[in-house]
């Protein structure tokens, strides 16, 4: 419980690709290259198997090589620090696989997406949910993952907090994937200045707007965009610790830029998991293609969104 007490991360956490072949089977031979690319640009924490690992378009076995290579790569050499495993399946028996093989690994830490297909409509079954979940290993820390744009499920998180604190001594905090700072400022406050000082750990996860994530109190992100803008995401984090606000903002602009044109592809290719690994090639990190049912641009598709990358700035990424 002490290592529990204390868990926390902060500044940058990636949300990884899963790395694929041509035809679309899960390449584990680009994890090493991959892993010292992510070091390379002071990432150091990474979150697995979420909407950017489609986590959801992998089997049970894939989902825990990939976890398994994770941990080989980057725990074991010292790249990674901590690692985030995504549990959330379709059905609880999946779900507590996932929790214990990630805590069999040696991951630091699981989270979990609410039920996807019996959504929760009250508070009490979210947090019923999410108990079993983190109690089938109470030794690691656990996080909600909140992705209402993705999930539709949209309870208060603040209120959240304060029922699962009752009920789930592992939960440390929430990646919070959703663009309600009223809701981000009510969860940052919960707890706080007490449970021993340390307040619930938010990382935040609209690339977007990290930077109003930050001012309202999350102590990290969690992001895909990360994987091929570091730098920029980098200084939008120190700049704003600072209180430089106006060059925060101005690559925060960068950011956003550079998404309005990844969503725009996003669309054609069936979600914005394929634009935005389309753009690992683009910067010397071939990933692969998205797997089906998404798709990968076309070569002509690839040479316009390549152009209005330029046009947003990816020179100065
Ligand atoms: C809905 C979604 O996929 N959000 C991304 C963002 O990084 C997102 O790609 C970015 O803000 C661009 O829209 C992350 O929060 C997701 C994430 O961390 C994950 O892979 O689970």
């Amino acid at each position: 419980m002490d290592q529990i007490k204390t868990f926390q991360m902060e500044g940058m956490i990636a949300a990884t690709f899963t790395p694929m072949t041509p035809d679309g089977e899960v390449d584990y031979d680009k994890y090493d290259k991959y892993c010292q690319h992510l070091a390379d640009n002071g990432i150091h924490q990474i979150y697995v198997n979420g909407t950017t690992g489609e986590g959801f378009s992998l089997t049970l076995e894939e989902r825990e090589k990939v976890v398994e290579k994770w941990i080989e790569v980057g725990k074991k050499t010292g790249r990674i620090t901590k690692m985030v495993v995504q549990v959330g399946a379709l059905n609880m028996h999946d779900t507590i696989a996932l929790v214990d093989h990630a805590l069999s690994v040696g991951a630091d830490a699981i989270a979990t997406v609410p039920p996807l297909f019996f959504k929760p409509k009250t508070l009490d079954y979210l947090v019923k949910y999410c108990k079993e979940v983190a109690n089938a290993a109470p030794n690691i820390p656990f996080y909600f993952y909140h992705l209402p744009s993705v999930v539709g499920v949209e309870l208060n998180n603040e209120d959240f907090l304060k029922a699962a604190s009752k009920e789930i001594p592992s939960l440390v905090g929430i990646k919070f994937s959703s663009k309600d700072l009223v809701d981000l400022i009510g969860c940052v406050h919960v707890n706080a200045p007490n449970r021993d000082s340390k307040r619930y750990n938010m990382l935040f996860g609209c690339d977007e707007m990290v930077m109003s994530g930050m001012v309202m109190g999350a102590q990290g992100g969690v992001g895909s965009t990360y994987n091929f803008l570091p730098k920029v995401i980098q200084r939008i984090m120190d700049k704003t610790k600072k209180g430089e606000t106006a060059d925060a903002l101005a690559d925060q602009y960068l950011v956003q830029k550079a998404c309005r044109v990844m969503y725009k592809y996003g669309d054609l290719l069936g979600n914005n998991v394929s634009s935005l690994k389309a753009i690992m090639p683009l910067i010397g990190m071939d990933l692969g293609p998205a797997r089906s049912p998404l798709r990968p641009p076309t070569a002509e598709e690839l040479e316009s969104y390549k152009k209005e990358l330029l046009e947003a700035g990816m020179d100065k990424w």
